[in-house]
């Protein structure tokens, strides 16, 4: 069993960090949260109303997801990708507005892509993809943001502005849930920590409390220290190992 008994209420303004070993099953919960997977057992709602019963893109207007992997195969440019965001508010069919062209270079700027905007997404790197994706998530204008290691191939500088960018969404009212395997990350700018271990959540709250050397020593297998600084927390393996 992937998932067993996970019960998880999110709200609009949270930044929630899940954290969990390889194969824990992080991927697998956003699925879920998506609709993308049905659970076998239990049922997920959105905003009071049940998720399986919308169809795709009415979905797609409240949450958005960015999957560890994407393929991509046709060479449209930057812009073009970013503008697929916008399906969810203009149709499949239908054509762009001011307001749909606004989005696409907000989410653009924001992750820092107008350079790039008429490069051929075949021809990028894999950090300037993963921003890709990441701005079409953003056009999208879901009010939930589900990413999956989004920090995954950004060089450090994009990862710590990637980190602000999601606290300043939060900040403006997303819901923004992001999986990692570094908790250091969430420790300055998460609100809120989950871990998933054993096909269960066995913690759920302030990463203060959660994110912690004895938590992180006993999931990860790593005997581990902490040293808190300037607000945040960082960890280093022990010297005596
Ligand atoms: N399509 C699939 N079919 C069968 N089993 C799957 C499938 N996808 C994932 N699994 C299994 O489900 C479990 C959870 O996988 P999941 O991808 O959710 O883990 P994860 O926590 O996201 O891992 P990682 O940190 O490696 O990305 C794993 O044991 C995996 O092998």
């Amino acid at each position: 069993m992937v998932l067993n008994d996970v019960s998880l209420k999110f709200r609009r303004g949270e930044l929630i960090g899940l954290l969990g070993l390889n194969g824990a099953g992080k991927s697998t919960l956003l699925r879920i949260l998506m609709g993308l997977l049905k659970p076998t057992s239990g049922e997920v709602y959105l905003e009071g109303t049940l998720l399986s019963s919308l169809r795709p893109l009415d979905v797609a207007r409240h949450l958005a997801y960015v999957p560890q992997a994407h393929a991509m195969t046709f060479p449209y440019t930057v812009r073009r990708m970013v503008e697929l965001g916008r399906i969810p508010h203009h149709g499949v069919a239908g054509r762009l507005g001011a307001e749909d062209r606004l989005r696409v270079d907000q989410a653009m700027d924001r992750l820092g892509l107008l350079a790039l905007a008429e490069r051929p997404v075949t021809e990028l790197s894999g950090g300037e993809k993963q921003r890709v994706v990441l701005a079409r998530a953003l056009a999208q204008e879901a009010v939930g943001l589900l990413l999956d290691e989004p920090m995954s191939g950004l060089d450090y500088g994009h990862q710590l502005r990637l980190m602000s960018l999601l606290a300043e969404l939060a900040a403006e009212g997303h819901l923004v849930l992001l999986t990692s395997h570094r908790p250091e990350e969430f420790f300055s700018a998460g609100h809120r920590a989950l871990i998933l271990e054993e096909a269960q959540i066995v913690a759920d709250g302030p990463p203060e409390l959660i994110v912690t050397a004895e938590r992180m020593s006993r999931l990860y297998g790593v005997s581990l220290a902490q040293i808190d600084h300037a607000g945040k927390r960082f960890f280093h393996r022990e010297e005596s190992e």
